[in-house]
C-alpha cells in the first residue's frame, strides 16, 4: 500500500544516530520544523554496537590491569572477571536494544520521527519506505542532511558470506566471550575488541597487515599496546593477514593466513574499517554516485549539489569517524541551516560558528586499550608528510610521579608536536595508563592556539600524571 501524504517541513534528517540527532536538535532550537527518519534503532550505531557497549566491556578489564599493580589489592583480584556482570552491565550500557529513552527525548525536544528507510527522490524531496511497506513522501523547504553513518567494511575474500563472521555489531553484543576469537585489523576496532575479549576470558589472536598496531597514530602507541596485549595473553601476528576461511560443519572455522599459517577459531572478526551507508539513500537522484562518501564543504554542504540545500553530517562524510566530532558537525550544520533560512550570511574564518574546523584540524580521540592511548591534531609522520616545519618533543611517562602514584608497573610516553613557527601545539600523544581525561588539555593548547612561553603558567598539580605538560616542557628547554 503507498500512502502518499507528502509532509512538508523545514528540515528533513535522515538517519537519527547521534549525529542525526543532533542537527535535529538544532535545527528546531532554531525554529525550523524538523522530521528524523530512523531505520533502525534511535540512537544510531555508537549506543548499541559501538562507543556504549565496547565502553561498557573494557571499563572492568582496563580497572582489573589499574588495580593489579596497586599495592593491596592483589589477593582481591586473584580469581576472572565475573564475565556475566561484565555482559550484564553491557547490556545495560546499551540499553537492552530498545530505543525507549532516545524516542522519548526525540518528543521532548519537538522533533518529529518516522520510522523506516529514507531516500532521496529528488531535490528537497525524501521518500520513506515505513516498517508497513508503505511509502511516506517528505518534502524540505530549506534542508536535507544524511547522517546515515557507516558500516563495517569486508574485506573481498571468497566465501566471507558462509563464514558467519562477526563484524563491530557481534563483537560489542556477543552474550558470550568465544573460546578462541580471531580478529582481523589492527585499527582502533581491533586492539579494543582483542583487549575486551581476551580480559573476558577468550583466545585472541590479531593479525595486523603492517609492522604495528594503530598505524595512524605515534608508532609508540602501537607498541606499548602490543607488549600489554601480549602480556595478557594475546597472540599478536604482524605482516599478514587471512587469505582463506572456511566454516566447518561443526561450527569450528579454518583460517589460512597470508604467510602460509593456519588457525582454527570459535570466531573471526573482521575489524578491516568502516564505509558510507550511502548504497540505497537515492544518491543517484540528486547526481551523486550510490555508496560514495559524500564529500562536503566547512559548512557540511555538500559541494557537488547546487542550491546548499543538502547536507552530509557525521561518519558519511568521512571527515572525522568519532560520535564527538559528528556531534560538533552537527551543531555546526544546524546553526548554517538555520541561518541560511534566514537569510543570514554565514560567518566566514577558521573558528567561526558556521565553520567546522576541528574536524580537521583537532581531532581527539582516546583508544582504551591496557595502557589507553590519547591523542590530537598531529602525529609526528602526519607533520612530516605535510611538510610542515616541526619540532618533536618525547618524555617517558614512567619517570612521573603521579605516575608512580597511578600504577606501581607504570609504563606510558608523550609526544608534542610544536609548530616551529606559530610556537604553538599541532599534535599531542599520552599512551599509558589513566591518560584519557588527559586529553582535553591538549585539546584546548591546540585549538587556543596557546603559545608554548604560556603554557609554563599553566602549573599542574603535584603528584599527577598531568605533571607530564611540565616534563614536556623541561624537555624542550633543555633539549
Ligand atoms: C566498535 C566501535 C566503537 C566505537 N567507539 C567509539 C568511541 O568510543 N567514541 C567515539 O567517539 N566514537 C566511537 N566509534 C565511532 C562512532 O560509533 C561513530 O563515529 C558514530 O556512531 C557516528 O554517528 P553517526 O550518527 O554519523 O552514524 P551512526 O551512529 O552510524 O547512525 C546512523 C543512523 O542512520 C540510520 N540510517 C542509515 N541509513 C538510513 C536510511 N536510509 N534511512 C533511515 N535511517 C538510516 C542508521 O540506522 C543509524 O541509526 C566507534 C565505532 C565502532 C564501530
Ligand atoms: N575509542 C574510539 O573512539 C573508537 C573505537 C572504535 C572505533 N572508532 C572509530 O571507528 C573508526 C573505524 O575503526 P576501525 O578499526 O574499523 O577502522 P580503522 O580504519 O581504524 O582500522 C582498520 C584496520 O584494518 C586494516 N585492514 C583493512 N583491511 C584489512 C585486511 N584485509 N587484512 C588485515 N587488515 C586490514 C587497516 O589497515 C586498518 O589498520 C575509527 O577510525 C575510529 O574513528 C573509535
Amino acid at each position: 500500500m503507498t500512502t502518499d501524504t507528502a509532509g512538508t517541513y523545514d528540515v528533513i534528517v535522515i538517519g537519527a544516530g547521534p549525529v542525526g540527532e543532533n542537527v535535529a536538535d538544532r535545527t528546531t532550537a532554531a525554529g525550523l520544523s524538523t522530521v528524523i527518519v530512523e531505520s533502525e534503532l534511535v540512537g544510531g550505531e555508537c549506543s548499541y554496537w559501538a562507543c556504549e557497549p565496547s565502553k561498557a566491556l573494557l571499563r572492568p578489564v582496563l580497572l582489573r590491569a589499574d588495580a593489579l599493580h596497586v599495592p593491596g589489592f592483589g589477593p582481591a583480584l586473584k580469581g576472572p572477571l565475573d564475565t556475566e556482570a561484565v555482559l550484564a552491565h553491557r547490556d545495560r550500557m546499551s540499553a537492552d536494544w530498545k530505543d525507549d529513552g532516545q524516542v522519548e527525548w526525540i518528543k521532548s525536544a519537538g522533533i518529529d520521527l518516522l520510522r523506516g528507510h529514507g531516500r532521496l527522490v529528488g531535490q528537497r524531496e525524501v521518500s520513506v519506505e515505513t516498517p508497513d511497506s508503505d511509502t511516506v513522501r517528505l518534502r524540505a523547504r530549506h534542508a536535507v542532511a544524511v547522517c546515515t553513518g557507516s558500516r563495517a567494511a569486508l574485506p573481498d575474500l571468497p566465501g566471507i558470506e558462509n563464514l558467519r563472521a562477526w563484524t563491530s555489531r557481534e563483537a560489542t553484543s556477543a552474550q558470550r566471550p568465544p573460546g578462541r576469537l580471531v580478529i582481523v585489523g589492527a585499527g582502533v576496532v581491533g586492539v579494543e575488541m582483542a583487549t575486551a575479549w581476551q580480559g573476558l576470558g577468550s583466545r585472541v589472536t590479531l593479525l595486523a597487515r603492517g609492522e604495528g598496531l594503530l598505524p595512524r597514530m605515534e608508532p609508540f602507541a602501537g607498541e606499548l599496546v602490543a607488549e600489554h596485549l601480549r602480556e595478557a595473553g594475546a597472540d599478536i601476528r604482524f605482516n599478514t593477514s587471512v587469505v582463506a576461511a572456511e566454516r566447518l560443519p561443526d561450527g569450528e572455522l579454518r583460517i589460512t593466513l597470508a604467510d602460509g599459517g593456519e588457525l582454527t577459531a570459535d570466531e573471526l572478526l573482521f575489524a578491516t574499517g568502516r564505509a558510507p551507508r550511502s548504497q540505497d539513500i537515492g544518491l543517484d537522484t540528486v547526481g551523486l554516485i550510490p555508496g560514495d562518501w559524500l564529500t562536503t564543504d566547512d559548512t557540511l554542504t555538500v559541494t557537488a549539489v547546487p542550491g546548499d540545500w543538502l547536507y552530509a553530517v557525521g561518519d558519511v562524510n568521512r571527515r572525522a569517524l568519532f560520535t564527538h566530532q559528528g556531534k560538533y558537525q552537527a551543531r555546526i550544520a544546524g546553526a548554517v541551516i538555520g541561518a541560511r533560512a534566514r537569510g543570514e550570511t554565514l560567518g566566514s574564518g577558521r573558528w567561526a560558528p558556521h565553520t567546522a574546523a576541528a574536524d580537521i584540524e583537532a581531532v581527539p580521540g582516546v583508544v582504551f586499550t591496557d595502557p589507553e592511548i590519547a591523542s590530537v591534531g598531529l602525529t609526528a609522520a602526519d607533520a612530516e608528510r605535510d611538510g610542515r616545519a616541526v619540532e618533536v618533543v618525547d618524555y617517558d611517562m614512567g619517570q612521573l610521579a603521579g605516575a608512580h602514584q597511578y600504577r606501581s608497573d607504570y609504563q606510558g610516553r608523550a609526544r608534542l608536536v610544536i609548530d616551529r613557527n606559530r610556537n604553538t601545539v599541532v599534535g599531542a600523544t599520552f599512551a599509558g595508563p589513566g591518560v584519557a581525561e588527559l586529553l582535553q588539555s591538549a585539546t584546548v593548547a591546540i585549538v587556543g592556539e596557546v603559545p608554548v612561553e604560556r603554557l609554563w603558567h599553566a602549573v599542574p598539580a603535584f603528584p599527577t600524571i598531568s605533571e607530564v605538560w611540565l616534563r614536556l616542557l623541561e624537555t624542550r628547554r633543555d633539549q
